[in-house]
């Protein structure tokens, strides 16, 4: 395990919005990562890269108080991880809805403006008006009022990016949100991803098996394999003595047109943003 990029200057000096201390994972006996040290502060984008099985998803599971640790701690805004946190939005990985779903997408956003995730919504003109809004940044107005269960995965995953929006989150924990997304609109989400936290400070966890969407965004990279991890900027840790050490067998890191390339990941680690 490695911290490439010591904490310090101004920023350093704000209680991160995010804290993991100390932080481990197990499965049965199987150790996805421990001795996690992260502070994610206001504004900062930090992107969580891994093979599948690493632990990505139960690193944000953790941070949402749906999973607790073997060791260590999660803070958000300095109190310990708890569901329901009403200033996290989160993307969750892609769950495409049943196809009779009736509920609409319009609907679907319209939870996350108001509040009440559960019962029936109390909507005001405002309410509406930021619905429309959120729909309107996300591209998804032509889509928007018919059944969820009708849409395609796209289409779904663009108008849960609107719903993590809503209500003003101070941390954005997104699970693969470009998956399923085309270019134009992998471009259009993490634009807006980017946006939110530049103009609210919202701090943003961002698990991708591809960081190239957003290499331009991201001010922090932690990278996880075979039960270790490292953190620091993508120039720090996306190089090959750094990924070598961490992988434990010589991996190579090119980087062609402004794309970061790994290669020689081992077969285990069934990575994706590997392009061989
Ligand atoms: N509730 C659970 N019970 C048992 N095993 C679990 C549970 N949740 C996750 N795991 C296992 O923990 C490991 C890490 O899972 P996780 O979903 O966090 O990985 P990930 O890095 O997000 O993977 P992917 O890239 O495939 O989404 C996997 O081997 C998974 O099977």
């Amino acid at each position: 395990m490695t911290n490439a990029s010591p904490e310090s200057g101004p920023a350093a000096e704000a209680q991160p919005v995010l804290s993991v201390r100390g932080g481990a994972l197990r499965v049965r006996d199987r150790v996805l990562w421990s001795g996690l040290d992260l502070d994610v502060r206001a504004g900062e984008f930090i992107a969580v890269l891994g093979g599948n099985g690493t632990g990505k998803t139960s690193l944000l599971r953790a941070m949402l108080g749906e999973r607790r640790l073997d060791e260590g701690t999660v803070l958000v805004d300095g109190h310990a991880a708890h569901r329901g946190h009403r200033r996290i939005g989160y993307i969750p990985q892609q769950k495409i809805a049943a196809p009779g779903t009736p509920l609409r997408g319009r609907d679907l956003v319209a939870l996350g403006v108001n509040g009440t995730r559960w019962g029936p919504p109390i909507s005001t003109r405002a309410d509406r008006q930021r619905v429309d809004a959120l729909l309107e940044a996300v591209g998804a107005q032509a889509f928007a009022d018919r059944p969820l269960g009708s849409l395609s995965g796209g289409e779904q995953q663009r108008l849960r990016v609107a719903q993590s929006l809503a209500d003003d989150p101070t941390l954005l924990l997104c699970d693969e949100p470009l998956m399923s997304l085309d270019l134009n609109h992998q471009r259009a989400v993490s634009e807006l991803i980017d946006a939110r936290r530049r103009e609210h400070g919202t701090a943003v966890v961002f698990v991708t098996h591809d960081i190239n969407p957003v290499l331009g965004m991201v001010d922090r990279v932690l990278y996880l394999a075979q039960g270790r991890f490292t953190v620091g900027r993508p120039d720090e840790v996306l190089r090959d003595d750094v990924l070598s050490r961490l992988y434990g067998t010589p991996v190579e890191v090119f980087r062609s047109r402004g794309r970061v390339i790994v290669v020689g990941v081992p077969e285990t680690e069934h990575h994706h943003e590997v392009i061989a």
